[in-house]
């Protein structure tokens, strides 16, 4: 689902990412950790072609498209219905005057799902439920909702339009344990029974070590250890991991 090689982010004369290799396959989850401004989020950005201003090479593959150099309305497809990008507060992003509901009707209409109105609010009450939310939930405004309960909606909102890659940026940082417990549970259950592909940015290596298959550990632009999670995590070879695990609470 995702590929990468050789990937380089530069502002200017400074390089902020540089990624030699990330694999994400269907059904897996892969964690980048790493401090603030260690070049996670550029990576993640650059999966979709969203770092305005900034100079990429490399190669990169997000369901099949090349989006170094894919024309923008192949990028505009892949952003809308195919991957989804859940950012720490999807709260901001919504229109605050319009119901939930009302909000998936039309994102689902605007990517060209052809139903009735019957129909879609089914495929809409499907898509809550698929997150653990009560699909009454869609009779409410943004403002009405919990930060939990948005990152949630934001992820229904991917599943109705059929995306198969979620990329999740520091996705439960905002919210309290039990809430965070929640989100990440929803994610396992995603991939676990629809075979979704997770990218996940977090500083957070507890909550990594529950859900990620594989670990990227980046520090100022670079990355200085990949491999499998539990191994990473038990066994760290580079000491900035081992840093990383003993500022652990
Ligand atoms: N638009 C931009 N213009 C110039 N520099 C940028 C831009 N976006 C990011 N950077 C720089 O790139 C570096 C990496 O930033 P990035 O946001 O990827 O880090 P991060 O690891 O995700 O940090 P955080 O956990 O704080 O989000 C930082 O030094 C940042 O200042």
């Amino acid at each position: 689902m995702i590929e990468v090689r050789d990937l380089q982010v530069s502002y200017g004369e400074r390089t902020v990412a540089r990624v030699p290799e990330l694999d994400v396959r269907a059904g897996e989850c892969v964690a980048i950790v790493g401090e603030s401004g260690s070049g996670k989020s550029t990576t993640l950005l650059s999966l979709l072609g969203l770092t305005e201003g900034a100079r990429v090479s490399g190669s990169v593959r997000v369901c099949g498209v090349d989006v170094l150099r894919a024309p923008e309305r192949r990028l505009r497809e892949l952003r809308g219905a195919r991957v989804a990008l859940v950012m720490q507060s999807p709260q901001a992003a919504l229109n605050p005057t319009t119901r939930l509901g009302v909000l998936m009707r039309r994102a689902l209409r605007l990517h060209g799902v052809a139903a009735g109105e019957r129909a879609l609010a089914a495929v809409c009450a499907r898509a809550a439920e698929a997150v653990m939310l009560d699909p009454a939930i869609l009779r409410r405004y943004p403002h009405e909702i919990s930060g939990g309960q948005a990152q949630r909606f934001a992820i229904a909102l991917a599943i109705a339009l059929g995306a198969q890659v979620i990329l999740a940026d520091e996705p439960t940082s905002a919210l309290d344990v039990t809430v965070q417990a929640e989100v990440v549970g929803v994610l396992r259950r995603l991939r676990e029974e629809r075979g979704l592909a997770l990218l996940l940015v977090s500083h957070d290596l507890a909550l990594v070590s529950t859900i990620a298959d594989r670990v990227l550990v980046m520090r100022e632009g670079e990355v200085v250890e990949a491999g499998p999670a539990a191994e990473v995590l038990a066994r760290p070879s580079h000491p900035y991991t081992r840093e990383l695990l003993e500022a652990l609470p």
